[in-house]
């Protein structure tokens, strides 16, 4: 039974809290949908797996063709993709084809695009009115990384009032759900709290109605992560060591 945005709406009224994990490729999505994720984002943070420091390089092609080997993968869960940086900001019919696109070439549900009002609060209003399901992502959005850094937003009475107004602006610009970045965990509750829309924190606190990660960091795959990841195991160990274990029985023909 595959997940809709009504489904997460639902969640958030009955206090289920939705699970939401990055995939990029159709191995790890497939592993993550059998394991009853209930959102895959296709972040532009796969920028870290492609190796560039900061999201900005990926283009809108790079992530149509991941996007499409994630949708091969998955049954159940809801497949979100990041517009990736100016593929929506430029003008109104850019955001259309860009999310036009997405849509038609992956088959995944829905897009997410970074920011609040007013500019990207009238994109999303047109891009839901032409049928096209939209996340938004308020805080820290990392595709202003030289703008804002990597800080925690929404630290000042005004920046959080700021934000505040962004989320509520994007509810109303019809947003199925809303990802909160690096933001005090207090704002992200009384942002929960006043939407009746799912909010999904990250870096964000306990009180949002769902959590996402970049896999690679859960997995101890990457080189460095945020201060708010979990690492729930080291893959960078355990590949090394099978690799290692490998070279060594390759060199001592002991295998084959
Ligand atoms: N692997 C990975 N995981 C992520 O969660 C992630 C990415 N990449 N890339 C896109 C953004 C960037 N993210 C990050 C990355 C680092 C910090 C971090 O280290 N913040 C420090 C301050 C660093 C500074 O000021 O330069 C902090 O204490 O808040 C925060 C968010 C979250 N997102
Ligand atoms: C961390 C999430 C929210 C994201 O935007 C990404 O992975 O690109
Ligand atoms: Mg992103």
């Amino acid at each position: 039974m595959a997940i809709t945005t009504q489904q997460l709406i639902q969640w958030k009224q009955q206090g289920r809290s939705i699970v939401a994990l990055t995939a990029w490729d159709y191995a790890i999505a497939q592993l993550l949908d059998a394991a009853g994720v209930d959102l895959i984002l296709v972040g532009d943070s796969m920028a870290v797996v492609l190796g560039y420091e900061t999201t900005l390089p990926i283009t809108l092609d790079e992530i149509i063709y991941h996007a499409k080997s994630v949708r091969r993968g998955v049954k159940r869960a809801l497949v979100v993709v990041d517009l990736p940086f100016l593929t929506y900001q430029e003008s109104l019919q850019q955001a259309m084809h860009s999310a036009g696109r997405v849509l038609k070439e992956t088959g995944a549900q829905a897009v997410k695009l970074e920011g609040g009002y007013p500019a990207i609060a009238q994109t999303v209003a047109r891009l839901v009115e032409a049928g096209i399901p939209v996340m938004g992502h308020v805080g820290l959005t990392p595709q202003s990384i030289h703008q804002l850094g990597l800080r925690q937003q929404g630290k000042t009475q005004e920046a959080s009032e700021r934000i505040l107004q962004e989320a509520i602006a994007l509810e109303q610009a019809g947003v199925f759900s809303l990802v909160l970045e690096h933001i005090p965990a207090d704002l992200a509750m009384q942002i929960s709290q006043k939407l009746s829309i799912p909010t999904i924190g990250i870096g964000a606190g306990t009180h949002c109605d769902g959590q996402v990660l970049v896999t690679s960091d859960i997995l101890g795959l990457t080189e460095k992560h945020p201060p708010f990841a979990k690492v729930y195991t080291n893959l960078r160990e355990t590949i090394t060591k099978a690799v290692q274990d490998y070279a060594v029985e390759v060199r001592e023909r002991k295998f084959p």
